[in-house]
């Protein structure tokens, strides 16, 4: 699940169709390719503005490459920080224009081919997408097209699969030239298509209806020459060139608000049933030639087709005002004031104006306060706000993040509950006086802080953060630039203190009773109160016992496997953000946690080597008789014995190679385990560095040292993935420190003790688990439970067809039937992928419990509990 902050795009999401069918349908025109085995390079043509001026990139391009990444892989991986969810930074032209393959930068990332050292960035994108991909392969750029090509193919020959890539060019003869030139090229034993990029449909000049980004510009800065209505505040939009709809705000961002609460949840509830049913129709089509049907297939007849009982929808505790963080786009409205409010419609369809969040009920009275006043503050400032067609402008986002006391509730009338508020500005400085851009700071800061303190009572204003950010899109990557502006002392309010300037300001929030700390940028749950429900309930479900090692992937701040740690034997929590990461081990500090591990990397670049390193078994020590029981907490008699029978036909008698013996059988190294080739690469050694377990202790698991004789070096090896880097390079280093520190000292003694259940909790976002975790979660045969938590139930679907497809009896050699796949759903990729899957015994669906996280909103968490 993603982050479901009301970011422009997202909050849209429900009615602007981001999962949507129609989306899909003009993802998969994003080109014309259509083919099978061969490489395809889809072209396009830069454009230039009506003023001459060249634009970066063809609107087409923007939201264009992550799309069609995550329509290809089922999974963009890059989670909340993902840059290619709205494709711009990675399409913009390097300032020079090129590409150098002889670059530092570019070596650096080639040498990730050799196993070396990969200090991936933004700029390496085109060799970095094809070292992501696994089976197949995007990349995209409008750098120089021979060199980018030069470097992509020469990794696409060492991997299998088709290779997409998209190129830009300066004109029609280029593009013509460029085109003869690569059609039928061949590289290794592939061969080059080229196709053209379908327009989408505001793009096809011969539609009259659509109204064009330069229209919709003008109508911006001139509201007359658009195609508004002023007097009933809506928006005309051409969707599609065809269909015209009428909207408003509160219809846009919360459109479910006009119906009783009971209804909205009834609603859902249905449509998620509808959802599900799709894991059962696929699963069955999916299920291999002369293996029978699985029993919860079977059975999905008694219950109207579902794979398992959707046992109902859990109401949010609080209905209004609930959201605890607000991210308002700034822009124009259709009036043409300077607004900070939510976006009308979505960029993609040419929409750019901004109203206020007066009526959105999701939104808190707090929030909707700093949004007006930062509007005010805006509209007598000297610096412009962000324009998104010309990519030009200072003032960009407004954050609102709010932190409650314990125990109480949020109350949208008052701020009963909310005692911390941190705001964060998006701006954009490159071209700005760098004077200017310092005396407007201080202006802002002193408008903030009147602001707050003229309300009575006093708004909380807790810290006002600047983030720097020259993308196109507001979503900054993580790593950009984060100043914190101190606040004038302001008299009235003598909690507001001018020296809280620094940048470990944090706010607070409490989920069962546990403090945690949140930073700026780090995920945390948007409706806190009904995030405890959700948790308690995955809790539940996972059946947890001291005698449990609980993996929490995808682990944010850590609240998962914090509020669950006093559970279970041992925690260990994966996550790619380094500064959530950051926050996890403040959290499991300040509440005095010692049992969890946080690791900072991508899933898929470790959860293989995690779940071979820590369930690195003995017989004995497999033996129920024989290990380790915690005593003070009650087996919950709810939960299912551990199948240690079947373990044990599943686990061999002593090494680690026999484990991977075990999977391996009649596949391929490559297959074993589902490992992609770099996180292959991650050796136990490298994660035992970054745990900072030391290697008598990892490689014993009957070693209960102390671990305080671990080397205090603070170095990582250094390892293949850009994950794997954050522990001991650049930008992270801090996190890499934090990461050494950890727990993983005190909690050494624990590290390679080995439990009776082995339970996994996943929290993706929206795009869902990237099938290397999958297969790295379906082919560890001790994994016998997994709780998926899921706010896109379409990507849960999908990853749950291939988790609970029965294999085949054997795999089937040149299975490479990848015809299509660019039409196809997830659902319909997931069963392409489950194909492929290495023989493994097959998850099923237990149960599912829906979780109202976002009232008024068609959003929904969807949990469903996953066992063998
Ligand atoms: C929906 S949030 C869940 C966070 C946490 N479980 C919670 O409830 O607060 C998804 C988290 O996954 C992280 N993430 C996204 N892609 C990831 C990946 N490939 N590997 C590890 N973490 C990832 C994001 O940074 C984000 O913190």
């Amino acid at each position: 699940m993603g982050d479901t902050h009301l970011s422009p795009s997202e909050n849209l999401d429900s009615t602007n169709g981001h999962d949507s069918t129609e989306e899909k349908q003009n993802l998969a025109q994003d080109s014309q390719i259509n083919q099978e085995n061969d490489d395809v390079v889809p072209t396009n043509k830069r454009k230039r503005d009506d003023d001459g001026e060249e634009r970066s990139l063809h609107p087409l391009w923007k939201t264009s490459l992550c799309s069609f990444y995550r329509s290809h892989n089922n999974s963009c991986n890059h989670g909340d920080t993902c840059r290619y969810a709205h494709g711009e930074e990675e399409l913009r032209p390097r300032p020079d224009n090129t590409w150098d393959p002889t670059s530092e930068r570019a070596k650096k990332a080639l040498k990730t081919e050799t196993g070396e050292n990969c200090a991936a960035s933004e700029d390496v994108m085109m060799t970095e997408a094809v070292i992501d991909g696994e089976d197949d392969d995007v990349c995209g750029s409008n750098h120089v097209l021979s060199k980018c090509l030069g470097i992509a193919f020469k990794h696409a020959k060492k991997k299998k699969g088709m290779m997409i890539g998209f190129i830009t060019f300066e004109d029609e003869e280029q593009l013509k030239s460029s085109s003869q030139d690569l059609e039928g090229k061949t590289i290794g034993n592939k061969t080059v298509k080229v196709a053209d990029v379908i327009p989408r449909s505001f793009e096809k000049s011969n539609n009259s209806n659509v109204v064009s980004h330069q229209e919709f510009d003008e109508g911006v800065d001139a509201p007359s020459s658009g195609t508004l209505d002023a007097e009933t505040n809506d928006v005309k939009l051409a969707v599609d060139g065809s269909v015209s709809k009428t909207r408003n705000l509160r219809n846009v961002v919360t459109p479910l608000a006009h119906m009783a609460y009971a209804d909205q949840l009834e609603q859902k509830k249905t449509s998620l049933m509808q959802i599900l049913k799709k894991l059962t129709r696929n699963a069955r089509k999916a299920c291999p030639n002369g293996v029978s049907l699985p029993e919860w297939i079977v059975k999905s007849r008694e219950i109207g087709g579902l794979p398992c009982k959707l046992e109902g929808i859990i109401a949010s505790p609080i209905v209004n005002g609930y959201r605890n963080k607000c991210e308002f786009s700034v822009g124009y409205s259709l009036q043409g004031n300077v607004t900070v409010g939510f976006m009308l419609g979505n960029f993609r369809e040419g929409v750019t104006a901004v109203e206020e969040a007066v009526d959105c009920p999701n939104v808190s009275t707090i929030s909707c306060k700093y949004a007006t006043i930062f509007q005010e503050f805006l509209q007598h400032s000297d610096l412009p706000v962000w324009n998104r067609f010309k990519n030009t402008g200072f003032w960009r986002q407004f954050t609102v993040r709010e932190g409650r006391t314990n125990g109480n509730t949020v109350d949208a009338k008052t701020f009963g509950g909310i005692a911390e508020v941190m705001l964060v500005v998006q701006v954009s400085t490159a071209n700005f006086d760098n004077a200017q851009v310092a005396v407007e700071f201080k202006r802002l800061a002193q408008a903030v802080v009147a602001g707050a303190t003229s309300h009575c009572p006093p708004l909380p204003l807790t810290a006002l953060f600047v983030q720097d950010h020259q993308g196109i899109s507001n979503v900054a990557p993580a790593d950009a630039p984060l100043h914190s502006l101190p606040l004038p002392k302001a008299s009235a309010d003598p909690d507001l203190d001018e020296n809280n300037n620094t940048m470990d300001v944090r706010i607070h929030d409490y989920i069962n009773n546990l403090r945690f700390s949140i930073s700026p940028t780090a995920f945390f749950q948007v409706n806190t109160l009904a995030a405890e429900k959700l948790y308690s309930l995955a809790g539940d479900w996972a059946c947890l016992d001291r005698d449990t090692l609980l993996f929490d992937i995808c682990c944010g701040t850590g609240t998962i496997g914090l509020t669950l740690a006093h559970r279970v034997g041992m925690v260990i929590g994966i996550e790619m953000n380094a500064s959530a990461v950051s926050d996890a081990h403040m959290n499991a500090e300040i509440n005095g946690i010692k049992n969890i591990r946080f690791i900072c990397s991508k899933a898929e670049d470790v959860m293989g080597s995690l779940l071979r390193e820590y369930l690195n078994v003995t017989k004995e020590q497999n033996d129920p008789n024989t290990s380790r029981r915690g005593n003070d907490i009650p087996d919950d008699s709810a939960c299912p014995e551990p199948k240690n029978g079947e373990m044990a036909s599943h686990v061999p008698e002593n090494s680690n190679a026999e484990v991977a013996g075990e999977v391996q059988k009649g596949r391929t190294s490559e297959q074993v385990d589902g490992i992609s080739e770099q996180a292959e690469n991650v050796t136990g050694s490298q994660l035992r560095n970054c745990l900072n377990v030391p290697k008598e202790q990892s490689d014993d698991p009957n070693d209960c040292g102390s671990g305080n004789d671990i080397p205090g070096d603070g170095t990582c090896p250094a390892p293949e993935t850009r994950e794997m880097t954050s522990c001991s390079e650049n930008s992270n280093t801090e996190v890499g420190s934090e990461v050494q520190k950890g727990n993983s000292v005190e909690n050494g003694n624990t590290s390679m003790q080995q439990f009776r259940n082995v339970v996994a909790i996943v929290d993706p976002p929206r795009a869902g688990l990237h099938p290397t975790v999958i297969k790295a979660l379906r082919t560890h045969p001790r994994l016998r439970r997994l709780v998926y938590i899921s706010c896109n139930p379409e990507s849960l679907v999908a990853n749950a067809i291939e988790l609970c497809t029965p294999s085949p009896i054997k795999i089937e050699k040149g299975n490479k039937d990848n015809r299509g796949w660019r039409n196809m759903s997830s659902a319909g990729l997931a069963r392409h992928r489950a194909k492929s899957m290495p023989i493994s015994e097959a998850f099923h669906p237990v149960k599912a419990m829906a979780v109202d996280l976002f009232p008024h909103t068609q959003h929904c968490e969807l949990v469903m509990l996953l066992e063998r």
